[in-house]
């Protein structure tokens, strides 16, 4: 037997790599879009709720308390869409999952606007530039009926 390798997502050498973690929340054929309300230079700016998976935390965990912290919302998470986006010049990976709500209805509890969009929505909002590849995951994939 080999011994186990350390993660990769984990590490890269000695350097911890950040992970964010992002929900796309499909209810019937639509996807929720959240307009940052902050920092200033992302405000406007659209993406799928969720943020850094904490110490200790699995990114599962964090896309549930983030998507409580954020919509007031309990989740169940599904698979993953698309592959890790690297983010800026830090040592940071975005990870989007689908999820479906499975109590309450979303409210932008630290978001300035919210929106369900369909397939044919998706260019409606200007998303963080790093969620390119993972609309146009959406907009070729099954999850929102195509
Ligand atoms: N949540 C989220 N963040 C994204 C997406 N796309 C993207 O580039 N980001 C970037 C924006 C931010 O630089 C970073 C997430 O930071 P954040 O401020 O939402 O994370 P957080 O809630 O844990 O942070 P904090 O305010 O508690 O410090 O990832 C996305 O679709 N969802």
């Amino acid at each position: 037997m080999h011994a186990e390798r350390p993660s990769q997502s984990a590490s890269r050498g000695s350097a911890t790599i950040l992970v964010i973690v992002g929900a796309a929340i499909v209810a019937e054929r639509k996807v929720l879009a959240c307009a940052r309300a902050h920092p200033p230079e992302l405000a406007g700016m659209w993406e799928f709720p969720g943020g850094k998976v904490e110490p200790g935390e699995s990114e599962t965990g964090a896309l549930v308390r983030e998507c409580q912290e954020e919509l007031g919302v309990r989740i169940a998470v599904g698979d993953r869409i698309g592959d890790d986006i690297p983010l800026g010049h830090r040592r940071t990976v975005l990870k989007i999952f689908a999820a479906r709500l499975v109590d309450g209805d979303p409210k932008p509890l630290e978001h300035a606007a919210l929106r369900w969009l369909g397939p044919d929505e998706l260019d409606d909002v200007p998303w963080l530039p790093a969620d390119a590849p993972i609309v146009e995951a959406l907009r070729a994939g099954p999850w929102l009926g195509q």
